[in-house]
C-alpha cells in the first residue's frame, strides 16, 4: 500500500516536472511516459493556455495510430491539477501500433492541429510500418475469410431451402403418381374380376368352388385342352390381382387320374389379399419351359369367390408404390449427385494438373519453389540464362513486381541472381505480399538494365493462389459470324464458344455478337428476348439477347434482310454481308457504351473489324479496347485477313507449327512481330464421354474398354453395321480440299482390306465433291462391303458424339491444317487419332514409334501414328501400323486408349495463353 503510494508520487512529481518544462519552452502538449511502448496506457496532456482551444469549454482529442490507418478514437480531456492549466485524458497504445496521430478540438469545429502538421507521436519497440502494412493484409485476409465462410453458410442454406422445397415438389408428385397408379390398377382387377369366372368346365376348376385369401385348394386341369396335350410335365405359373407381385405361385401339377386321364392337378395356397388369381400353364417351371397355355395370350383368372374387398387394401396398396417412387427417386437422385461430384473432381483434378505441368514444362528455363506460389510466402525463383538471350552474361538481374506490374509497392529493386546448387540455374528469392495474385517478372544483364530477358515482350507470369486482391476482370467482345451450337458450320464456332467458355470460367466477362440467321438453333438459346433498335447506314438493326452455353450472345437483325437466307455462308454477296455486319456491330459498342478491353475478330468474315475499329471506332470513345484477329484458317479471304492483319495490335493463329508454315505468306510475313500461334483446345463440358447424352454407357478412363465397346455396338446397330469385334476408323469432317479427300478415300477401301470397318460422317460445300462421295457410298453400299462400311454424307452433331466414342481410330490425313478439332475430340472419348503430321495436328499428335521424345518434352506420352507425305504409301504407312497394333496387341491398345483419354486437350492450358495475349495488346500504345 505504501509502495503504490510512494509509486504514485514519483510518478506525479515526475509529470510536475516534464510539465513546467514543457511550460517555459512554450510546448503545449506531452505525454507520460515520455517514451511510447505499444501495449501500454499512457496520458496525453495539453495546455490549454498554449493552445488555440484557449478560450473553448471542452477539449477532446481525435485520433488514430499508424498514419491514421488503426482504431481512431475520441476522448475527452480533463482538467488536472497541475498548475498552468493543463488538461489530460489516458489512452491506450495498441500492440500492433508504430505511431500515434492526433489533434485536439472542442467537441464541434475548433481544432488545434499543430499548426496543421497533427500532433505525432512514434511508438517505441513494436511493429515498423511495414510489418504493419503485412498485418492489416493479414487482418483483411483473416475479413475475407470468415466472409467467405459467411457466404458459404449463406450459400449452403440457400441450398438447404431449395432441396426441401424440391423435395416437397417431388414428393407431391410421386403421390399424385401412385395415386394414378393404384386407380389403374383397381380398376383393371376390378375388370378381371368382372371377367374372371370361377371355373371354366371343360378346361380348368377349383376345389373347394368357395374359398378366399390363405386358403389351400386344388386346381384341375385338362391337360389335353390346349398346346399341352403332349407335355411329360406341367407346372402353374401363377400370381394374383393382375400378376401384381410377379410369379408368386409355382407348383407341378399331377395326374389325377380322373375322367380318363386328361385332368391333372396341383395344390395351391391362395395367397392372402388376392382378389383374382392369374396363371399360365408350362411343360416345365419357369426359365426352363418351352410350351405354354396361356389361354390365347389372355392369361388364365379366377375369382377368389370369399375375398372381401378391403378398402384398406388399396390405401396400403397406394402406400407401397408412393414408397417405391420414393425409393427409386433417392436412388437416381443419389446416383446424378454422385456423378456431378465426380465430374466436377475429375475437372479440377485436370486443371491443377495441366497447370503444375505448364509451370514444369518451362523448367529449363524459368521455375519456383515450391511450384504453387502462395501469397504471403517466400518463394525462390530459379532461372538458367544458357536458354535464352542472357546466355553467357557474367551477372543476371531479376526485377519484378505483382499483379501485372500494378501492385501499391511498385516494382521491387532489381536483385542479383546467385548460383543455385544444380549448377546450370541462377536463384533469388522473392516475399509474395498477402494482396498479390500474379508475380510478374523480367530478366536483365545488370542492374541498370542493358539486354532484358522479357518473354519476347509477354513478361514472365506465374499466377499466385490465396491472394486477398482478386484480378480485376477483362472485357472481352468476340465479333463471329459462326458460333456453335446454334450456328455451326465448322470449327472456328466451336473455337468461338469454347474459348469463351474457358475465359469466362477464369472469371473475365465476355460477350460474343452474332448476326442474327433466320436458320438460327434457338432451342440452345436460353432467355432469348428483344434487346434494342438502333439505326446505322440507313438501316433499322434489331439486337436480341439470350445465353448459348452459358456465354451471354447479342444477336444483330439487320432489317435489310442480309441474314435472312437461310444459312451461314454461301451467298455472293458474303463478304458485303459480313462487310455490314461487322461494321454494324462496332456501332452497336459504341452507340451503347460498351467500353471493353478487347474486341476479338476471326477469319475473313469478321476481318473487317480490326480496321473498321481502328480507324473509326478508336478515336470516338472505344478508346480503351484492343483488337484482338485470330486466323482459323488462311485458304479464304486472302485480302481481307491481310488488311486485319496490318491494324490488328495482335493476331493469332490455332497452332504453333500452322503459324511457322504460314510465316512467309505475304499477309503474315510483315507482322510476326505480333504474330502468335496459341493451340485450340476443345470443351471438357460439350465433349465428355462420362456426360453425353448421345452415348449408351457413361465412361472415363477407368472403364474405357467397356464404354467403347458399348458405343461400338450401338453405333453398328444405327447404322446398319455387322456387329462385331473389327477394328473401326471414324472420319468426321467438312468434305474439302484441305481435309485430304483422296487419302481419306483411299483408307477408306485399305481399312476394308484389313479386315477393319469404316464410318465415315462428312459432307462438302462442293456439290462435286458431294456427287462423288454419294457414287462411292452407293459403291460401297452396294458391295460385299455393305457390313463394314458407311458413309453418311450429311451435317450430323449427335452420330458425330456416337462416332467419336465408338471409333477405335479418328482419321485425319489434312492436306494443311491449321489446328483441328477432331483429333482432339477423338482423343477425349478415349480414340486414337491418325493423322498427317500438318499443323496442329503435328502439335497435338506424337507417333507411337517416332515421337516419345518430342512428347516427353511437352510431358506427354506418345498418344497417336501420324505419317508424312501426302500418297497412299504415307497414310498406309500410318493405318497399317495402327490396325496391325490393333489385331496383334489389345492390351497395349488398351492401355493406349486411357493414355489418350487421360490427356487435356482442353483450354485449361490456351486459355492462359490468350490471357497473356490479352494482357500484352493492352500494354501497347
Ligand atoms: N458432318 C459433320 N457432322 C457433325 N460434325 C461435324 C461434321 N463435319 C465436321 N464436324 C465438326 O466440325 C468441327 C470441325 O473442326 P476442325 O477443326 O476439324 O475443322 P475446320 O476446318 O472446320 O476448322 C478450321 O478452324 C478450326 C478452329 O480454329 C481449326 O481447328 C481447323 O484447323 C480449321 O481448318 C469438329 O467439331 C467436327 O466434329
Amino acid at each position: 500500500m505504501l509502495k503504490l503510494k510512494l509509486e504514485e508520487n514519483l510518478r506525479k512529481q515526475k509529470i510536475e516536472r516534464i510539465a513546467d518544462e514543457n511550460f517555459l519552452r512554450g510546448k503545449q502538449m506531452f505525454v507520460y511516459p515520455p517514451v511510447v511502448k505499444p501495449d501500454q496506457d499512457i496520458e496525453v496532456f495539453l495546455n490549454k493556455n498554449l493552445s488555440t482551444l484557449r478560450d473553448e469549454e471542452d477539449i477532446l482529442i481525435l485520433g488514430a495510430f499508424n498514419d491514421w490507418r488503426w482504431k481512431s478514437f475520441t476522448i475527452r480531456l480533463n482538467k488536472t491539477d497541475l498548475k498552468d492549466n493543463w488538461w489530460s485524458c489516458q489512452l491506450y497504445v495498441p500492440i500492433e501500433a508504430y505511431k500515434l496521430d492526433f489533434v485536439f478540438f472542442n467537441g464541434q469545429s475548433v481544432y488545434d492541429n499543430n499548426d496543421q502538421k497533427d500532433f505525432c507521436i512514434t511508438v517505441d519497440g513494436g511493429m515498423d510500418a511495414l510489418a504493419f502494412e503485412e498485418f492489416l493484409l493479414e487482418e483483411k485476409r483473416k475479413e475475407l475469410e470468415k466472409l467467405a465462410k459467411e457466404q458459404a453458410e449463406r450459400e449452403r442454406q440457400a441450398e438447404e431451402e431449395r432441396r426441401i422445397e424440391a423435395d416437397k415438389a417431388a414428393k407431391e408428385e410421386d403421390r399424385l403418381q401412385a395415386r394414378l397408379e393404384v386407380e389403374r390398377r383397381q380398376e383393371t382387377v376390378l375388370q378381371l374380376m368382372k371377367n374372371a369366372v370361377k371355373s371354366n368346365d371343360s378346361v380348368w376348376y377349383i376345389e373347394p368352388g368357395e374359398f378366399k385369401g390363405k386358403d389351400l385348394v386344388r386346381l384341375y386341369y385338362n391337360g389335353s385342352s390346349g398346346p399341352l396335350e403332349h407335355a411329360k410335365e406341367i407346372w402353374i405359373h401363377g400370381g394374383y390381382n393382375n400378376w401384381k407381385d410377379g410369379l408368386s405361385i409355382v407348383e407341378r401339377l399331377v395326374k389325377s387320374g380322373l375322367k380318363g386321364g386328361a385332368w391333372w392337378y396341383a395344390d395351391v395356397v391362395v395367397p392372402d389379399q388376392a382378389l383374382v388369381l392369374d396363371w399360365v400353364f408350362a411343360d416345365g417351371p419357369p426359365q426352363n419351359a418351352a410350351v405354354y397355355d396361356n389361354n390365347h395370350k389372355l392369361d388364365f383368372h379366377a375369382i377368389v369367390p370369399l375375398a372381401t374387398p378391403d378398402a384398406q387394401y388399396w390405401v396400403e396398396e397406394e402406400q407401397l408404390i408412393y414408397q417405391k417412387l420414393r425409393e427409386e427417386r433417392k436412388l437416381r437422385e443419389e446416383a446424378i449427385r454422385v456423378k456431378a461430384e465426380k465430374t466436377a473432381r475429375m475437372k479440377a483434378e485436370t486443371k491443377e494438373k495441366t497447370l503444375k505441368s505448364f509451370l514444369l514444362s518451362q523448367k529449363h528455363i524459368v521455375f519456383t519453389e515450391p511450384l504453387d506460389i502462395q501469397a504471403g510466402s517466400t518463394v525462390t525463383v530459379f532461372y538458367n540464362p544458357s536458354n535464352t538471350n542472357l546466355n553467357g552474361k557474367p551477372e543476371v538481374w531479376f526485377r519484378g513486381s505483382f499483379n501485372r506490374w500494378s501492385h501499391r509497392n511498385g516494382p521491387f529493386p532489381p536483385q542479383r541472381m546467385l548460383p543455385a546448387e544444380n549448377g546450370t540455374h541462377v536463384k533469388t528469392s522473392v516475399k509474395v505480399p498477402l494482396d498479390a495474385y500474379m508475380m510478374d517478372f523480367v530478366f536483365s544483364e545488370s542492374e541498370n538494365g542493358g539486354v532484358f530477358d522479357n518473354k519476347f515482350g509477354m513478361d514472365y507470369h506465374i499466377p499466385v493462389f490465396g491472394s486477398i486482391v482478386k484480378e480485376p476482370p477483362l472485357h472481352i467482345i468476340h465479333i463471329a459470324v459462326e458460333m456453335a451450337p446454334i450456328a455451326k458450320v465448322g470449327g472456328l464456332g466451336d473455337v468461338v464458344t469454347s474459348l469463351s467458355r474457358a475465359v469466362q470460367d477464369l472469371n473475365h466477362n465476355v460477350d460474343i455478337i452474332l448476326p442474327k440467321y433466320d436458320c438460327l438453333n434457338l432451342s440452345n438459346v436460353k432467355d432469348f428476348q428483344f434487346h434494342k433498335s438502333y439505326f446505322w447506314s440507313g438501316t433499322e438493326i434489331k439486337v436480341w439477347h439470350g445465353k448459348v452455353e452459358g456465354l451471354s450472345v447479342y444477336f444483330l437483325e439487320p432489317q435489310n434482310g442480309f441474314f435472312w437466307v437461310g444459312c451461314v455462308y454461301g451467298r455472293a454477296n458474303d463478304a458485303e454481308r459480313f462487310g455490314f455486319f461487322c461494321h454494324a456491330a462496332l456501332e452497336f459498342l459504341l452507340q451503347n457504351g460498351f467500353n471493353p478491353d478487347i474486341i476479338h475478330c476471326h477469319d475473313w468474315s469478321s476481318a473487317p473489324v480490326a480496321w473498321l475499329f481502328k480507324e473509326q471506332y478508336t478515336h470516338y470513345g472505344l478508346s480503351k479496347a484492343r483488337a484482338v484477329f485470330t486466323i482459323h484458317n488462311l485458304e479464304f479471304g486472302a485480302a481481307l485477313i491481310t488488311r486485319a492483319m496490318a491494324f490488328a495490335d495482335k493476331a493469332t493463329t490455332v497452332s504453333p507449327t500452322y503459324s511457322r508454315e504460314v510465316a512467309g505468306n505475304p499477309a503474315i510475313a510483315p507482322y510476326l512481330y505480333k504474330f502468335h500461334g496459341i493451340i485450340n483446345g476443345i470443351d471438357p463440358d460439350i465433349w465428355d464421354p462420362y456426360n453425353d447424352n448421345f452415348i449408351p454407357v457413361p465412361y472415363t478412363s477407368e472403364n474405357v474398354v467397356e464404354g467403347k465397346r458399348a458405343s461400338k455396338e450401338a453405333l453398328q446397330q444405327k447404322l446398319g453395321l455387322k456387329t462385331a469385334d473389327l477394328p473401326l476408323v471414324g472420319v468426321i469432317t467438312r468434305l474439302t480440299h484441305q481435309k485430304g479427300i483422296h487419302l481419306i478415300k483411299h483408307a477408306i477401301w485399305r481399312t476394308l482390306e484389313r479386315g477393319g470397318q469404316v464410318v465415315l460422317l462428312g459432307s462438302a460445300p462442293d456439290p462435286r465433291i458431294q456427287n462423288d462421295f454419294v457414287h462411292l457410298a452407293n459403291q460401297l453400299h452396294s458391295s460385299h462391303y455393305c457390313d463394314r462400311a458407311r458413309l453418311c454424307l450429311s451435317y450430323d452433331e449427335p452420330l458425330s458424339h456416337l462416332i467419336y466414342a465408338g471409333a477405335d481410330f479418328i482419321l485425319v490425313p489434312s492436306i494443311f491444317e491449321p489446328c483441328g478439332l477432331t483429333q482432339l475430340t477423338a482423343m477425349r472419348y478415349g480414340s486414337i487419332p491418325i493423322v498427317r503430321k500438318t499443323g496442329g495436328l503435328y502439335d497435338t499428335v506424337f507417333d507411337v514409334d517416332h515421337d516419345r521424345d518430342r512428347a516427353q518434352s511437352q510431358g506427354l506420352e506418345p498418344n497417336g501414328f501420324s505419317f508424312d507425305g501426302a500418297d497412299a504409301g504415307g497414310v498406309d504407312y500410318a493405318l497399317n501400323r495402327a490396325i496391325s497394333a490393333w489385331y496383334d496387341g489389345r492390351e497395349w491398345f488398351n492401355t493406349l486408349c486411357k493414355t489418350v483419354m487421360e490427356q487435356d486437350w482442353s483450354w485449361n492450358r490456351p486459355a492462359l495463353d490468350y490471357l497473356e495475349l490479352y494482357h500484352a495488346a493492352r500494354k501497347l500504345e
